[in-house]
């Protein structure tokens, strides 16, 4: 599931009379996501994906993911495109939520990728990089360190509960994350979380990207590292060395890294997975029995911190 906010067709239709759709036929709930309430809409038109934003989604960072979109779209990167009211607002209100239109993307996420896919993905990172560079609007990274030890403090004193002996090892992660994190890395905009399902291949080509809704400002090469490890290892938890080369490879024929970002990459993997780890244990705690959404294993991000830790350099991950 995700669908928090249950919407009727008269409240619907009632929002829609501020857009210019033409008549709506339909409209279902999707089951896939996480974080906010999805509906796919058919109108005599075109069809449209209609979000309603839920907990994580900060009313006020709208106009930055929303604004993203519009600028990405314009400069060839495909992601869907925010529709406008006829007010030319970009979101609405519907069931006391913000909730917006946006372009419905062709595609299907890939349940089982391969290495062609990852350079692939490598590919469209890079060029959404570059293609973000000259987007105005500004979003800090919430989830960045300082959302990390705001995470943590409300989850540690239960933390034993999931794994013992999780307590002290991720105070001490962290406490080394706050001392070693790099500071002049170059900065742009992110997607901070292109994982899988966020990703639409039409056979084996990529065909568009979606969920813009962790986007912020933040180390370019970071947006690399959450890639690694949502795309990287194998259901066994096993790192898949080709699938991150070839990642890092069409990342790089875009894109090159500089000899500090390569430096950083498994620090930045640390962090990447850090951060994933605590949203995760923080639902998995606060998320109560019964509820229809899917908890996502917080160990399995456990693991991929452990594995990075290991790491030496950047050369485990197949760069030569
Ligand atoms: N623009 C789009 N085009 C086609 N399908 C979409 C689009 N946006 C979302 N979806 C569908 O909705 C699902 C959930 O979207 P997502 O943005 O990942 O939700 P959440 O932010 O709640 O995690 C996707 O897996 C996909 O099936
Ligand atoms: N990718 C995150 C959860 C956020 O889900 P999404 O559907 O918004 O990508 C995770 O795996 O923890």
């Amino acid at each position: 599931m995700a669908v928090y906010t249950d919407i009727n067709e008269v409240d619907l239709k009632d929002f829609l009379q501020a857009y210019d759709t033409g008549e709506l036929l339909s409209f279902k709930g999707i089951a896939e996501g996480v974080e906010n309430s999805n509906f796919l809409l058919h109108t005599d038109r075109f069809p449209l994906i209609l979000t309603l934003y839920e907990k994580r989604v900060d009313e006020n960072d709208l106009p930055f993911y929303l604004g993203l979109m519009q600028h990405l779209a314009e400069r060839g990167i495909s992601c869907p495109l925010p529709l406008p009211r006829s007010d030319g607002a970009l979101y609405g209100q519907l069931c006391g939520r913000p909730a917006a239109l946006i372009s419905f993307l062709e595609g299907m996420w890939l349940r089982k990728s391969e290495a062609r896919h990852c350079r692939e993905l490598g590919v469209a990172l890079a060029r959404m990089h570059i293609a973000g560079q000259d987007f105005p609007l500004r979003r800090e990274n919430a989830l960045s360190l300082k959302g990390w030890v705001d995470l943590w403090d409300k989850s540690a004193a239960r933390a034993d509960e999931v794994q013992s002996g999780l307590e002290s090892e991720i105070s001490e992660e962290l406490a080394l994350l706050e001392d070693r994190w790099p500071v002049d890395l170059p900065e742009g905009v992110i997607h901070a979380d292109l994982f899988p399902d966020n990703v639409f291949f039409i056979g084996d080509t990529l065909s568009g990207v979606i969920d813009f809704y962790f986007a912020c400002n933040d180390f370019l090469a970071y947006d690399l590292a959450v890639c690694l490890n949502a795309w990287c290892f194998e259901k066994d938890r096993s790192f898949n060395v080709t699938k991150a080369k070839a990642l890092i490879e069409g990342y790089q024929s875009v894109r090159p890294l500089s000899a500090a970002e390569i430096e950083a990459l498994p620090l930045l993997a640390r962090g990447s997975a850090l951060r994933f780890f605590l949203t995760r244990l923080y639902d998995w705690l606060t998320t109560p029995e019964g509820a229809l959404v899917v908890k996502k294993d917080p160990l399995e991000y456990l693991r991929y911190l452990r594995f990075h830790r290991s790491v030496k350099s950047a050369g485990e991950y197949g760069l030569s």
